[in-house]
């Protein structure tokens, strides 16, 4: 396999030991745009709390940026976009991988694990309408418009909800998305998107209004950057300690706990909603069949001092979900993905 590695600051090769400015840790960031603007975020923290260490970025090309053009839903396994950058971490090219956290699969590869999980943002998904238009939410959108989005997630729940809408593809990063919105002659009427994204990425003013729980709910880990190290790097380990936040740590223990009893290794219709107030964490958990005509949702709360606890609020909510007949909804959407790779 080909890794293409491209070096922002000469003289950021190698590896770190112990960091000076001469011999940096290396944090590893894909290359596009919001993943800088993110790696940037981690850089921040690290500095802020370690004035006398440095830290350089470095990027590595993965898969998920270089095909565009098959739906992502049939390219399987998320580690798409993760994998080269675990590659060079587990070769010591770089010390930390910087990730969307919802990009993440939920079992790392031996020798991988989570860091750190950082503050998170507003995970909700949020509505961007085309230039020049006056909606603001979906329910104000004329009959058969059509929205852009790549997530089975979103479309599988928006079917249920707004039946009178069609749903299309789109993808690309963040900017190429806006434009193809925007183009004159475009398809597409409005985008769901991240808001976590569009915000770093300077989109905020776009956004016309936000999809929300209960009827609603946002993917597992979203807008939360997540730091992966080598297991047993106790510098590293030693480095993320307090850049890291614990509220979201336990939220998104729970939600990753609960994803990772239901898909048995392949992107699905998971939606989740965390808070964490008190000592009680709440989970909303759903599965949503494809077409949006079958939809379990539960509610999970649980007094949360430790990761396990989180986890095992995560882990009751999948089995809830199960009995409720998750399964029969995974299965079928299993099949339907083997039926699509095959023809
Ligand atoms: N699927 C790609 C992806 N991965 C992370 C984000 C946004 C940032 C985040 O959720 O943390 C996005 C864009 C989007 O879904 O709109």
């Amino acid at each position: 396999m080909h890794v293409q590695v491209e070096v922002h600051d000469p003289g950021s090769y190698a590896v770190s030991i112990n960091s000076t400015p001469s011999n940096p840790y290396i944090i590893g960031s894909r290359a596009s745009k919001l993943a800088l603007i993110q790696a940037n975020l981690v850089l921040s923290s690290l500095r802020i709390a370690h004035p006398t260490q440095s830290f350089d970025i470095l990027t590595v090309s993965v898969e998920g940026d270089r095909n565009k053009s098959q739906a992502l839903y049939l390219l399987g396994g998320k580690s798409l976009w993760t994998k080269e950058l675990e590659l060079e971490l587990l070769g010591g090219g770089v010390d930390m991988i910087v990730h969307s956290l919802k990009d993440v699969p939920t079992t790392l590869p031996e020798g991988c694990e989570l860091g750190a999980v950082l503050s998170r943002e507003d995970p909700r998904d949020s509505l961007v309408v085309k230039s020049g238009l006056e909606y603001k939410t979906l329910e104000d959108l004329p009959q058969g418009s059509v929205v852009g989005t790549s997530s089975v997630r979103r479309v599988a729940q928006l079917k249920r909800t707004f039946p009178h809408l069609q749903f299309q593809d789109v993808r690309g990063n963040l900017d190429t998305r806006i434009a193809k919105l925007d183009a004159a002659t475009g398809p597409y009427t409005a985008l769901i998107l991240a808001r976590a994204g569009l915000v770093r990425m300077g989109w905020g003013e776009r956004i016309s209004s936000d999809l929300s729980a209960p009827s609603f709910l946002h993917a597992v880990g979203q807008g939360a950057l997540g730091v992966e190290v080598r297991s047993g790097d106790q510098k590293v380990a030693e480095l993320l300690r307090g850049v890291g936040d614990q509220a979201t740590e336990w939220r998104t223990t729970a939600e990753r706990a609960m994803l990772r009893v239901l898909e048995g290794g392949c992107s699905v219709p998971v939606g989740a909603h965390t808070v964490f107030q008190g000592q009680e964490l709440t989970l909303l958990g759903s599965v949503t069949s494809l077409d949006g005509t079958v939809h379990v949702q539960r509610e999970v709360v649980g007094v949360v001092s430790s990761e396990e606890e989180a986890r095992e609020v995560g882990e009751r909510c999948a089995r809830l979900l199960v009995q409720d007949g998750a399964g029969e909804i995974l299965k079928d959407i299993g099949k339907d993905r083997e039926a699509r790779a095959a023809a």
